[in-house]
């Protein structure tokens, strides 16, 4: 491909064609009209409940309630709408950031955009991995394919050449590069012609969600029996059936289990933004619950675990080390110069390979003014490195008129090979190498040869007479924060284990440095010659693979998924991708991933980072665990309700709850209180044990017998004071309004009670979130305005009690929860003896 470009579009030519023919999407916005999530809300059981409860209000002649009823039925649509439009954006700000980008030339610069922004006319850079994102012909192209499987089905790749192909938008570049001329966009291209979407990411079935699902309907179940029953039994008891409708109905209100789906998506999307914060791209939400079941971490070690910026630190010529830290003032002795003339001659013009860009650096230091660089030679043709043979040649014409120079880079073994060493000078050469690579260095060997000018090039690397020149060794330093989040996984039993490409000595010497266990070590060769069991079994104790090829990985995923292992891998190129989609979770990485690696992927690393995904994964644990939480709270303070339900009726008492009081407590305090989980730290220890296992449940029936347990403790407080004050000569609206009081302050008790326990029990009312802070005091204010102020008091059938009496509720609300922390602490110590 040439290096020049064309001038492609002005900045002003493209903004106003954008501005003419519209952003290059397909017409498919998969954002809901408010108009369509308003018409779901009105499906909802809930709706549905209060619009019931309304009419039998006004059927009893109560319009004053039925019109009340009505406000909160808006305000549930209100609130409704904002939340799900809410989650909405999250989830689309995701889905913008991690669809495709396209390089295109503006002003004769290459420009990275979103692919949203190309226009017609735009002049687009595509190279190997890369999603197409506009139809377009092809102006240059070097060995470029095209996979369009999902336009025609054809799984074989379309080689595409200059003058004649077309690329298709959607389609991918699986081989080489190319220029492209963009003829059509958006909805104009094939792609919109047959009406298809890429941006698929939503919401896929999943454990979590199947749970999740499977208790909704359960508890639904249940309190639809309740609700009927409950109705029955105020038949009988009182008489008159449209207030035993309104009874069945209000407990319907308050026990139908709504919540658990809404809680669950709001858990996920927030917890998306979070792990946003650690630069690391939810692609796919289930990613989320399964990051805390993660049990091995499969990293690539260039670039993830180390920096990839290399420096040249030791070359090696006719078995002489040189350690480039000494020469800093003397120079570079004449015996080395030829070896770095060649390494650079083996490189790109204008490298972007960080092994390259040492060798032009470190040239540019040293043999500036000698003869051994060579501007104004041409490179006349290139082989690439291939998983067969790691070497990559250059052939330059020069301007000696009879011969063409070949220079040739590559692992050292591979090198040797090409030049076709005895076995003893390959022993030598290998024996070199070792030394460097247990340093942690990366080994290349560099290798010359001449090529007449009379004669075809070859058509493989091997065709040429190369003649060994050295060995160069360069230094990639770990990231600094590798090794603690190394040692954080090993606490947290997750399993790392390196892959790479590189020499085994060199991936064992930077596996140790990182902490990782680098004795047992499999090589791509040895890979090979194993099949899946073999190579289970040998996976559970190795966490070093070297010298393997992208393809390989696959196996080494399916191995480990085979030992019942939930594996994370990470990858960046074409070949990564059935490894990226094998794994449980797949993790791109941002800077230099291509588009498939992404499209496989359900993380994107912004930051090539290891220590980002260990802080991933400890938020996927503490996501987790905070949704549980939110969902044992959520079940506990339904307890009461029933019981608030069914008990007054059972014992001939005033009713305490209405519609009205279930909607401020349902549409209100509850959803204020369960997302105050949403923002807990975790426990401290959370990285300290080990990973969940896919057979753990959410809710276990030990979870929900102390949540159901908690509940009814509570219940027994409410029904308890609420008697003692009928009993003492109140109002029934007075004792309601004070039942209702303890109610809710109990509840709101119970956050700190089921909040995780990062300090010692007797902390627990301490060191609450700012989340937590604003939802007590919001719901304490809500509170003293329904209880204080007679005219919405009179709504809620509550008259205002005396301070002293609204205290001595709000005391008992948390005294019976203070004192069923007690009674754990107690039964606790009488467990552990101390
Ligand atoms: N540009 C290059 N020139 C010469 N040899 C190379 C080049 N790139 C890679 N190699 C050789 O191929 C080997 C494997 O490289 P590969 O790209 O597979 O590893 P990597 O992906 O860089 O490392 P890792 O797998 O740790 O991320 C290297 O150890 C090196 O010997
Ligand atoms: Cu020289």
């Amino acid at each position: 491909m040439a290096t020049a470009f064309p001038p492609g579009l002005t900045h002003e030519i493209a903004a106003a064609r954008l501005a003419a023919e519209g952003a290059n999407e397909l017409g498919t916005d998969q954002r809901r009209t408010l108009l369509a999530i308003a018409g779901e809300v009105m499906r909802e059981p809930m709706f549905m409940l209060l619009l019931g409860a309304g009419a039998i209000y006004l059927a009893m002649g109560d319009a004053h309630e039925a019109v009340i009823l009505l406000g909160f039925v808006l305000i549930i649509m209100a609130v409704t709408v904002l939340q799900e439009r809410r989650t909405e954006n999250a989830l689309e700000a995701l889905r913008d950031l991690s669809s495709p980008r396209a390089l295109v030339i503006r002003d004769g610069v290459p420009t990275r955009i979103a692919g949203r922004d190309v226009v017609r006319d735009d002049i687009l850079v595509l190279v190997e991995g890369d999603r197409v994102p506009a139809d377009g012909s092809v102006l240059q192209a070097h060995e470029l394919a095209a996979d369009e499987s999902m336009l025609t089905g054809e799984s074989v790749a379309v080689e595409k050449f200059p003058e004649h192909s077309a690329v298709f938008a959607g389609t991918l570049i699986v081989r080489g590069q190319g220029l492209i001329r963009v003829t059509a966009t958006g909805s104009k291209t094939e792609l919109g012609g047959i009406g298809r979407s890429l941006r698929q990411i939503d919401i896929e079935a999943s454990p979590l969600r199947d749970e999740i699902g499977l208790l909704t309907r359960r508890l639904a179940l249940f309190s639809i029996g309740l609700c009927i029953l409950l109705a029955l039994l105020y038949l009988s008891l009182r008489g008159g059936w449209l207030d035993g409708l309104l009874a069945g109905i209000t407990l319907a209100m308050g026990i139908l289990p709504q919540e658990f789906p809404v809680i669950m998506i709001v858990f996920l999307a927030l917890g998306a933004r979070r792990i946003a914060e650690q630069r690391v791209l939810t692609r796919r939400l289930n990613a989320i619950e399964t990051l805390g079941e993660t049990t091995v971490l499969c990293v690539d070690k260039t670039g993830t675990l180390t920096q990839n910026r290399m420096t040249v630190t030791a070359l090696s010529v006719s078995g002489r080390l040189l350690e480039t830290t000494d020469i800093a003032r003397s120079g570079l002795p004449e015996a080395y110069h030829e070896l770095l003339e060649y390494a650079v001659l083996a490189s790109e013009i204008d490298p972007h390979d960080p092994m390259e860009l040492a060798f032009h650096r470190f040239a540019r230091e040293f043999l500036a003014n000698t003869e051994h660089l060579h501007p104004d030679w041409s490179l006349a043709r290139e082989y690439e490195i291939s998983p067969e043979l790691l070497a990559m040649s250059h052939l330059w014409r020069n301007d000696s008129g009879k011969h063409d120079v070949v220079a040739t880079k590559g692992a050292p073994e591979a090198i040797a090979d090409l030049c076709h060493l005895s076995e003893a000078e390959r022993q030598r050469v290998q024996q070199d190498a070792q030394l460097m690579a247990d340093r942690g260095l990366r080994v290349l060997g560099i290798a010359k040869a001449r090529h007449s000018i009379h004669k075809d090039w070859p058509d493989i690397q091997h065709d040429f007479d190369f003649e060994f020149v050295g060995l160069a060794g360069l230094a990639d330093p770990l990231r600094p924060e590798v090794a603690d989040a190394v040692a954080e996984c090993r606490r947290a039993g997750i399993r790392v284990v390196m892959i790479t490409g590189d020499h085994p000595r060199t991936a064992r010497a930077i596996a140790t440095h990182a902490g990782i266990d680098g004795r047992n070590l499999l090589t791509g060769d040895e890979l090979a010659g194993m099949d899946t069991a073999t190579l289970a079994r040998r996976i559970a104790s190795v966490n070093v693979f070297a010298r393997v090829s992208p393809q390989q990985k696959l196996a080494i995923v399916e191995a480990l998924k085979a030992n019942r292992e939930v594996v994370a891998m990470t990858g960046d190129g074409v070949n990564d991708a059935p490894a990226l989609k094998a794994a449980h979770i797949g993790i791109a990485m941002g800077k230099r991933g291509t588009d498939v690696a992404r499209e496989a992927a359900s993380l994107v690393l912004l930051e090539d980072d290891f220590s980002a995904i260990v802080a991933a994964i400890r938020l996927g644990r503490r996501i987790f665990a905070n949704l549980r939480l939110a969902v044992l709270y959520t079940l506990a303070v339904h307890i009461p309700i029933i019981g608030l339900s069914i008990l007054p009726l059972l014992f001939g008492l005033p009713l305490v709850l209405a519609p009205i009081h279930i909607a401020f407590l349902e549409l209100i305090i509850d959803p204020a209180c369960s997302i105050v989980f949403e923002a807990e730290k975790g426990d401290a220890r959370l990285m300290e044990r080990p990973p969940r296992t896919q057979a753990e449940h959410l809710v276990s029936p030990r979870h929900l017998v102390v949540s159901l347990a908690q509940g009814a403790w509570v219940t027994l407080g409410i029904v308890a004071f609420y008697m003692w004050s009928l009993r003492s000569g109140m109002l029934a609206e007075e004792a309601r309004a004070l039942a209702f009081i303890v109610m809710i302050t109990a509840n709101a008790a119970l956050i700190f009670s089921i909040r995780p326990r990062q300090q010692k029990r007797q902390q627990i009312f301490a060191s609450p979130s700012a989340v937590a802070l604003w939802v007590l005091a919001g719901t304490f204010a809500g509170l003293a305005v329904i209880t204080g102020i007679p005219a919405i008091a009179a709504a809620f059938a509550f008259r205002p009690p005396a301070l002293l009496h609204w205290l001595l509720a709000c005391g008992i609300g948390i005294g019976i929860v203070f004192l069923l922390e007690a009674i754990k602490l107690v039964l606790g110590k009488l467990r552990r003896p101390a």
